[in-house]
């Protein structure tokens, strides 16, 4: 099994290439089910999570093309990929296919609303809560869908096609926004969906799916009006900038000191979280095409963080400020509110010295002068890379074990670091 090996204390200076984002990728991808043409998706990340999801659409019969590599392109650039899904071979997604990646489950929607049927297994993905899909079923119902559960798959019926619903979300969610847009928009009628997630991964799922042809209004607000269609055509589309990535690589380098410039990427997708930064004692300016975070001799102040949907700060973003905050002069409060076990990496921050106390969903973070470095083991992809960051700023050696979680969602994590000076590598087997 690969691991990544850090020596701490080197300053990071440069340019980083920010990535697609991993997390409106996925749905751009499921979104090709719903028509016959081809979806053409550029700036689409090289990762493990993007490879899952090409088998899982191959099986139902989605074929795939690799555009070769433009003039100038470089191999940080990302992929285009055609995704042509004219004939569904198979409405199953099965369990060891979906078992790994909970996005995977979303497939449910479009397979029922273009083909009347669909039998998915039950998701797997991070380990950060017992992450229920009610709500996803609940969607479905409201559309007019027959839903069971047999032998660990939800099987989705509605031979005579979706039809348009009331749906209001207890609570804001992803996942089930993007499963009422993809089934909404091929319902027979009218769609109101209340409490909608507002993520820019939302937006971008119903900016392809308007150029595919339906009628979505509101997206990015809480309150969006589906006017379904009977049938949606091929488009083009560009995958927006990875906001986790970005602010990933923002706080490495507040964490390390340094001056770098992440490129391709826009400071609006994660405002709150980059406010958190300065608060902390980082600069971070934004730029026409991407963002300049520096830090250079000051400490790092504590600062207070509750994750909340958008645009408030990022659940994926929790775990890298908290490795952030173990450095801080004095006691940050980081709440957790959208998953209630996502504090996976409290226990091997503190292999490196950090000193963080959990109570309840809240973790109290007192900040240490110096961390040192350890093995550690990576226990879901952001706390995998929270550990990263802490070893930059590490004094020694840290190694991070278990490294596939990473690969689940970071690009050339390594290759991004070291170019800026971080003594990082992989170490393969
Ligand atoms: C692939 C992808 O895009 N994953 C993201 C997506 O996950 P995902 O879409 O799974 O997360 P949700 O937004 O659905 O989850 C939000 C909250 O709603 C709860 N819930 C959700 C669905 C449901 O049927 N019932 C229910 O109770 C969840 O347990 C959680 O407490 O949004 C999360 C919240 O921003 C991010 O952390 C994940 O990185
Ligand atoms: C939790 C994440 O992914 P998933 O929803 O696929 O588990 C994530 O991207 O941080």
């Amino acid at each position: 099994m690969d691991r990544i090996r850090i020596v701490g204390g080197a300053h990071l200076e440069g340019v980083i290439p920010i990535s697609g984002a991993k997390n409106a990728a996925l749905p751009l991808m499921i979104a090709s089910l719903l028509t016959e043409d081809t979806v053409v998706l550029e700036n689409v990340p090289r990762l493990a999570d993007v490879s899952q999801l090409k088998r899982i659409l191959s099986n139902h019969g989605v074929d795939f093309a690799v555009r070769g590599r433009r003039h100038g392109e470089t191999e940080l650039d990302g992929e285009t990929i055609t995704l042509n899904a004219k004939t569904i071979v198979d409405t199953t997604a099965p369990y060891e296919l979906v078992s790994t990646m909970r996005a995977s489950f979303w497939v449910l929607a479009p397979l029922v609303a273009r083909m009347g049927h669909a039998r998915v297994s039950l998701p797997g993905g991070c380990a950060i809560g017992t992450r229920p899909v009610d709500f996803l079923l609940n969607v479905l119902e409201a559309l007019g869908a027959h839903i069971s559960i047999e032998g660990g798959y939800v099987v989705a019926t509605a031979r005579l096609g979706l039809k348009g619903g009331h749906i209001k979300f207890p609570k804001v969610s992803v996942g089930a926004t993007h499963t009422a847009l993809m089934g909404a928009s091929l319902a027979d009628g009218e769609t109101l969906i209340e409490n909608a997630a507002r993520e820019p991964e939302v937006t971008d799922l119903a900016e392809l799916l308007i150029k595919m042809g339906a009628k979505i209004e509101g997206a990015g607000t809480s309150t969006i009006k589906v006017t379904g269609v009977s049938t949606l055509h091929g488009a083009e589309h560009t995958v927006i900038p990875d906001r986790i990535e970005t602010g990933t690589f923002a706080l490495a380098v507040a964490m390390a000191g340094g001056d770098v410039t992440l490129q391709n990427t826009r400071a609006d997708l994660l405002d709150s979280a980059l406010e958190t930064m300065r608060q902390a004692g980082a600069h971070v300016d934004a730029l026409p095409n991407g963002i300049r975070v520096y830090r250079n001799g000051n400490g790092l102040l504590p600062v207070e963080v509750t994750t909340e949907p958008f645009p408030g700060f990022p659940t994926d973003l929790q775990a890298q400020f908290m490795a952030l905050a173990t450095r801080g002069q004095g006691t940050s409060k980081i709440r957790e509110t959208i998953f209630e076990n996502r504090f996976m990496h409290v226990q091997e921050l503190a292999r490196l010295g950090a000193r963080i106390r959990l109570e309840g969903d809240t973790a109290y973070v007192d900040g240490v002068d110096k961390l040192t470095g350890a093995p550690v083991m990576a226990t879901d992809l952001r706390a995998s890379v929270s550990l990263v960051i802490a070893g930059l700023a590490a004094e020694g050696e840290t190694i991070v074990n278990r490294i596939y979680h990473l690969d689940r969602g970071f690009e050339r994590l390594e290759q991004k670091l070291s170019r800026c000076g971080a003594q990082i590598e992989r170490i393969s087997g």
